[in-house]
C-alpha cells in the first residue's frame, strides 16, 4: 500500500481535491491500485485550526507519505493574519527540500482553439518550465517592512543553481534537447551567476543546446512564438510569474498541474494556481489542474503509466465532446466534468 498526503487547503482547493480523489479512486478501482489517503491541513485551513499554516502533524504526515497532493492554499480571509497560508506552503516547499518544480504546458490540435492566442501561434505548443523553488527572492533573509521602507533579499548559492540546471538538462535529453535559461544577467548578481552555472552545466551535457534569454524578452516570446521552447529553466519568482502567464497559451490557469521533486524523499504535486477566491463555492472551478497534478503523481512517483494514461485519454475524450468548465467558455459545472471522465474512463477500460 502506498500513503498519499491529501492537502486540500482554501478556497477552491477542498473543491477540486474532492474531484480529483474521485478520479483517483476510479483508477484504483479499474487498475487494482492501492493508495490510502490522509488527509491533512495546511494553509488558511490550519491557522483557523491549528493557529499555524503549517502544524507539525502535517509536516510529519507529509514527510512519512509516499507522495503528497496539494490543491490550493490562501485567500483575503487572512490578509491580515499574522502568518499568512503562503507561508505554510512555503515552508513545506523548504522542509522537504522540494527544489525542482515541474510545470508542462502543452497544447494540443484538438483543444488550441479554447486559447484566447491564436490558433496558429499556439498549436504544438509542448514546453516545460523548470523552476527552482526553494530558494530566491521568497526566501532570502533580511525581509522585513518597517514603516515606509521595505526589503527583500535574492540570495543564490552555486550548488542551488547547478542541481536545477542538472533538473533541466536532464529533462532536456528525454525530449527535444533544447534548454532556455531564462534570467536578467544584465542587471541582478544572482542572475550573473546563474548564467555561468548554466554555461558549466551545459558542457556535461553536450547532446543538449542551451541558450538564455532575458526575462523580459522571455516574457514576450512565451506568448508570441511558444512553440520556440522545449524546456525553460529559471528561478523562483521568474518561474512563478512566467508559468502564470503560460496559462493563456491552452487558455486557463486551471488546466496546469505541476509536480515538486527533492534529492530523496516524496514529491508533491499541486496545481500551478492558487485557491481562486472570485469562483470558490459554486462548483465552477477547473479540476483538470488537480487531475492531471495527480497523473504527474501516477507517473512521476508509482510508474503507473497505464492509470495515467487512461485518466489523461478520458479527459481528453471529455472535452473533444464538448463538455468543458467556465473558465474555457464552457457550461460544465465542475462535479459534471468529473462525471463525464470517471465515465469516460470506464469505457476506456472496457468495464
Ligand atoms: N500554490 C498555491 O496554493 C497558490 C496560492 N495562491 C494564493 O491564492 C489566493 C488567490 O490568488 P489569485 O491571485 O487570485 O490567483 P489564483 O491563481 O487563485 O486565481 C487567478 C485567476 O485564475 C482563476 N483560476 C484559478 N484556478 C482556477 C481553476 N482551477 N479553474 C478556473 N479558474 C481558475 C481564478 O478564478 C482567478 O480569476 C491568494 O491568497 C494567493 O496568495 C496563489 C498562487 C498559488
Ligand atoms: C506562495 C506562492 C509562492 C505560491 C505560488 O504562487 C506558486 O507557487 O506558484
Ligand atoms: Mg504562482
Amino acid at each position: 500500500m502506498k500513503n498519499i498526503a491529501i492537502l486540500a487547503g482554501d478556497g477552491i482547493g477542498p473543491e477540486i481535491m474532492a474531484q480529483g480523489l474521485k478520479v483517483l479512486d476510479k483508477a484504483q478501482e479499474l487498475f487494482q491500485l492501492d493508495f490510502a489517503y490522509h488527509p491533512y491541513v495546511i494553509g488558511g485551513a490550519a491557522i483557523d485550526e491549528k493557529g499555524t499554516p503549517l502544524p507539525e502533524e502535517t509536516l510529519a504526515g507529509c514527510r512519512t507519505s509516499d507522495a503528497i497532493l496539494l490543491a490550493a492554499i490562501g485567500g483575503p480571509k487572512w490578509d491580515d493574519a499574522p502568518e499568512r497560508p503562503e507561508q505554510g506552503l512555503l515552508a513545506l516547499r523548504k522542509a522537504l527540500a522540494l527544489y525542482a518544480n515541474i510545470r508542462p504546458i502543452t497544447v494540443s490540435r484538438h483543444t488550441a482553439h479554447l486559447s484566447p492566442l491564436k490558433e496558429a501561434i499556439v498549436v504544438g505548443s509542448d514546453f516545460v518550465v523548470v523552476r527552482e523553488l526553494t530558494g530566491g527572492i521568497y526566501f532570502g533573509e533580511p525581509r522585513e517592512l518597517i514603516d515606509s521602507q521595505a526589503v527583500d533579499t535574492c540570495v543564490y548559492r552555486a550548488e542551488e543553481i547547478r542541481r536545477i540546471m542538472r533538473k533541466a538538462f536532464s529533462i532536456a535529453r528525454t525530449r527535444r534537447k533544447k534548454v532556455t535559461s531564462v534570467d536578467k544577467s544584465n542587471v541582478l548578481a544572482t542572475s550573473k551567476l546563474w548564467r555561468r552555472i548554466a554555461e558549466e552545466v551545459a558542457l556535461e551535457f553536450p547532446d543538449v543546446t542551451l541558450e538564455h534569454q532575458l526575462v523580459d524578452s522571455a516574457a514576450m516570446v512565451l506568448i508570441t512564438k511558444p512553440t520556440v521552447f522545449d524546456v525553460i529553466v529559471t528561478e523562483n519568482m521568474f518561474g512563478d510569474i512566467l508559468s502564470d502567464e503560460a496559462s493563456v497559451i491552452p487558455g486557463s490557469l486551471g488546466l496546469l498541474p505541476s509536480a515538486s521533486h527533492s534529492e530523496d524523499g516524496p514529491s508533491l504535486y499541486e496545481p500551478i494556481h492558487g485557491s481562486a477566491p472570485d469562483i470558490a463555492g459554486q462548483d465552477i472551478a477547473n479540476p483538470l489542474s488537480m487531475i492531471y497534478s495527480i497523473t504527474m503523481m501516477l507517473r512521476q512517483s508509482f510508474s503507473l503509466h497505464e492509470a495515467a494514461d487512461c485518466i489523461e485519454a478520458a479527459c481528453d475524450s471529455v472535452m473533444a465532446q464538448g463538455i468543458i468548465t467556465k473558465d474555457l467558455g464552457g457550461t460544465a459545472a465542475t462535479s459534471q466534468f468529473t462525471e463525464a471522465v470517471i465515465q469516460q474512463m470506464t469505457l476506456k477500460r472496457g468495464g
